[in-house]
C-alpha cells in the first residue's frame, strides 16, 4: 500500500534529492528536475530506460522533452502527494542520467 511520505521519511529520503538538484513544485506535493543531455538521442535514450522502470514499478512520471532536455515531475496521484515510489524513481533517474 502506497502512503504519503512521513515527516521522518522526508528527512531521510527526500532531503538528499533536494540537496542533489531536485526541487519542490510550488503549490504541489511534488518534485521536479530538469535533465540536460548532449542531444536528442541521449535524452530519448534516458526516457526509454526510465520508462521501463516506471512501467515495472507501475509508477509513472509527468515529463516533457524538447530536443536535449527532459523536464520531470514526480508525485503519486493515488495519494495526492509524494510517496516512497517517487524517491525511488528519482534515484533511478539520477543513476540513469549519470
Ligand atoms: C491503476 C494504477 O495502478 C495507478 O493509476 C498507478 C499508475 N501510475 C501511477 N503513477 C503515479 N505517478 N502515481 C500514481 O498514483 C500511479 N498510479
Amino acid at each position: 500500500m502506497t502512503e504519503k511520505l512521513s515527516d521522518t521519511a522526508r528527512d531521510t529520503m527526500l532531503a538528499p534529492l533536494l540537496e542533489g538538484g531536485w526541487e519542490m513544485v510550488e503549490g504541489r506535493d511534488a518534485i521536479t528536475r530538469t535533465f540536460k543531455f548532449a542531444d536528442f538521442a541521449d535524452a530519448f535514450g534516458f526516457m526509454a530506460r526510465a520508462a521501463i522502470w516506471a512501467e515495472k514499478w507501475n509508477h509513472h512520471p509527468e515529463w516533457s522533452n524538447v530536443y536535449n532536455t527532459v523536464k520531470v515531475t514526480l508525485t503519486t496521484h493515488d495519494v495526492d502527494g509524494l510517496s516512497a515510489l517517487d524517491t525511488k524513481l528519482a534515484r533511478k533517474m539520477e543513476s540513469l542520467a549519470s
